[in-house]
C-alpha cells in the first residue's frame, strides 16, 4: 500500500471519529435525541416483528435518519447561538424556534408514515 492511500485512510477513520464524538455529544446532552434513537428502536424491533417488506424498510430507514438528522441541525443550531449570542435576544430565540419547528415538521411526517406502513398490518 503506498504512503498516500494509507494516509488518505488514516484521514478517513479520524473524520469517522469526529462524527462518532459529534454523535456522542449530543446523545449525552440532548434529551430529546435520546427519546428519538429509542423510538427508533422500537420502530425496528416492531418492523421486524411484523415483518415489513423491503421497500417498508427503505422508507421507515429514511424517514427516521430524518428526524435523527434534524435533530442533529437543531442541536448545533442551538449550540452556534450560544456560542454566537449568549444573551437574550429575541431573533436568536426566534432562530432555535425556527428549527426546533422544522424537528416537529419531519417528527408529524414520521408519525404519518408510520401509521400509514404499521395500521394496516394489525387491521
Ligand atoms: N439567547 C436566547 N434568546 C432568546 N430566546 C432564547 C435564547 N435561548 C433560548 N431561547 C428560547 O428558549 C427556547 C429553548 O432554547 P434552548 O437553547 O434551551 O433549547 P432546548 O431547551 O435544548 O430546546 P430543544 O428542546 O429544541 O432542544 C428556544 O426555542 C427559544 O425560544
Amino acid at each position: 500500500m503506498s504512503l498516500d492511500s494509507k494516509e488518505n485512510k488514516k484521514r478517513k477513520l479520524v473524520g469517522f471519529t469526529f462524527a462518532w464524538n459529534g454523535l456522542k455529544a449530543v446523545s449525552k446532552a440532548e434529551r430529546n435525541f435520546r427519546i428519538h434513537l429509542m423510538t427508533t428502536l422500537c420502530v425496528c424491533i416492531l418492523a421486524a416483528i411484523v415483518r415489513v417488506s423491503f421497500i417498508e424498510w427503505a422508507v421507515l430507514t429514511l424517514t427516521v435518519s430524518l428526524v435523527l438528522t434534524m435533530e442533529l441541525i437543531n442541536s448545533a443550531v442551538e449550540r452556534i447561538m450560544d456560542f454566537l449570542s449568549p444573551t437574550w435576544h429575541p431573533l436568536v430565540g426566534e432562530i432555535k424556534d425556527i428549527t426546533a419547528g422544522a424537528v416537529l415538521v419531519t417528527a408529524i411526517a414520521a408519525i404519518i408514515i408510520g401509521c400509514f406502513i404499521f395500521i394496516p398490518y394489525f387491521i
